[in-house]
């Protein structure tokens, strides 16, 4: 059962009060809107005025040297940082990444076959895929601690936001002017912000003086990527690389737990895919859309239980009005997708986890990646990497729960770490092969795939035109 956490007691608040609650503390008004409609309205359809972050002291200006797309306010530094993400991720920049992921899958699958230990092995999956693209340094074992730093990167700026002695210096910013013997924040910023710069220019330097394409090199070479200092491509990069990392890994493990708690769903997908693939080949990205089960899947993985339960909270940046209420330049709009997730008239039984709903509704609409212009640049990359494993996943193995000493280990669905993201807490899975056809399918398409990254990467790099 749910316990009452701050984002239940939102949910209360909608319940009793409607689909925007208006929050007020000290001077700053905050509008957690519930839902989706009315989301697309303000953010997505007045666009110019919605697009901002909340200031961020300490989390933006003092951690990230105010470089962190996710969280630097609108205006020309995010328009130049938004276009070279876009570039790097735009649908066709994607597609020409599917080799990567293909040959990144097929190693996962491989090491699957001697242990569950699945947590390292899908770590690795995503933080080979975006490091490789982002630098072209790949992580060919399980050995490496970049994913773990990846994390804790990712996590300093976000854990301030969360956390509200942080807070009070965001509310009164007068706070931040005292000296730093009064004002422990300074200190431990400047620490994060010289351990992010320095990950980030480290991994840099890499790239530039590789001898294959990479995102830093591919930005490099357009007119507004070889414009922006060194540091600022260095944290474009790097931003990329931590959400990216965090999203897909939390996705992979929120779905390796659904269809471990739902042996239903496993078994509908696993007919899909004996109907549409068959025995004898693995799952591939042309199978997409012949396999809507697989999709319905991801899709009601990230409503049961959205991954950024309030998208990254956006502000506006000049007064407004909508259905009668004013909306003063300043205000914080948290797009509330944990409660829109939870609306019972659009998701019946919405504490339940049920891929059919986007099958029988093929209409039904939800937003885990955001809103309007601060929506994921991610999204596309995010999709095919999830969707390309857990297709292979569940062709080539029954995923159950684990067993000690005879005894079921059981998966509490709602144990979850709820800051400002959910992340499902570690747990336990069986791994079995599904036959041994399937084993020897596994063991012959690793033994001849490519696993050159510099030939990977050459062939996926975008082709010169003469
Ligand atoms: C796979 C699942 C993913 C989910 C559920 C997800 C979700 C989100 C959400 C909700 C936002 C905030 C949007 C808003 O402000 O309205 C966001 C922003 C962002 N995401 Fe993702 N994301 C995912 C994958 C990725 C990937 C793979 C990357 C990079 C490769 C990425 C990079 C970013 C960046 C840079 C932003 C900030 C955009 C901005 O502020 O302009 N995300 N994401």
């Amino acid at each position: 059962m749910l316990k009452q956490r701050p984002i239940e007691v939102m949910q209360k608040w909608h319940q009793e009060y409607g689909t925007m609650v208006t929050l007020r503390y000290g001077q700053q008004l905050a509008i957690s809107v519930g839902s989706l409609d009315i989301a697309h309205d303000l953010v997505s359809k007045r666009g110019a005025t919605y697009s901002s972050r909340p200031r961020f002291i300490i989390a933006s200006e003092r951690m990230t040297s105010g470089l962190n797309s996710a969280i630097i306010p609108y205006g020309k530094k995010w328009q130049n940082q938004h276009r070279i993400m876009n570039s790097l991720l735009d649908s066709s920049a994607v597609n020409r990444y599917r080799s990567l992921q293909d040959m990144e899958s097929k190693q996962t699958l491989i090491e699957l076959l001697d242990t569950s230990n699945f947590e390292g092995i899908i770590s690795r999956y995503a933080g080979s895929i975006v490091m490789t693209l982002g630098y072209g340094i790949r992580l060919d074992n399980t050995d490496s601690d970049l994913p773990a730093k990846l994390l804790q990167i990712n996590a300093h700026p976000f854990d301030a936001i969360g956390n509200s002695y942080y807070n009070a210096v965001e509310l009164f910013p007068i706070l931040d002017r005292l000296p730093g013997f009064l004002a422990p924040w300074k200190r431990l910023s400047a620490r994060v912000e010289r351990e992010t710069t320095e990950f980030h220019m480290k991994h840099l330097e890499i790239a530039k003086s590789a001898s294959t394409w990479n995102w830093v090199q591919d930005a490099l070479q357009s007119k507004t990527g070889s414009q922006v200092s060194s540091k600022e491509l260095a944290y474009v990069i790097g931003t990329l690389e931590q959400a990216g990392f965090e999203a897909i890994l939390t996705v992979l493990r929120l779905l390796i737990k659904a269809v471990v708690l739902h042996p239903n769903c496993l078994e509908e997908a696993q007919q899909e895919l004996d109907r549409v693939v068959g025995p004898n080949r693995l799952p591939t990205f042309d199978d997409f859309h012949q396999l809507p089960y697989i999709n319905a899947m991801i899709n009601e993985a990230m409503r049961w239980q959205p991954p950024t339960p309030f998208a990254i909270p956006h502000a506006t940046t000049q007064d407004d009005e909508y259905m009668g209420y004013r909306i003063p330049k300043g205000t914080v709009i948290i797009p509330n997708i944990w409660v829109m997730s939870f609306n019972p008239d659009i998701f019946p039984d919405p504490y339940e986890f049920k891929p059919e709903r986007w099958i029988q509704n093929p209409n039904l609409e939800h937003s885990p990646f955001g809103f309007g212009r601060r929506i994921c640049p991610g999204r596309h990359l995010g999709w095919n990497v999830i969707f390309i494993l857990m297709a292979r996943l569940m062709w080539a193995y029954n995923i159950t729960h684990a067993y000690r000493d005879g005894k079921r280990n059981d998966i509490n669905p709602w144990d979850i770490k709820l800051t400002f993201t959910a992340s499902s807490r570690p747990f336990e899975a069986s791994f079995q092969v599904r036959s041994p056809e399937k084993k020897k399918i596994i063991e012959s398409e690793w033994q001849a795939v490519c696993k050159d990254t510099s030939q990977i990467l050459e062939d996926i790099q975008p082709k010169k035109t003469v």
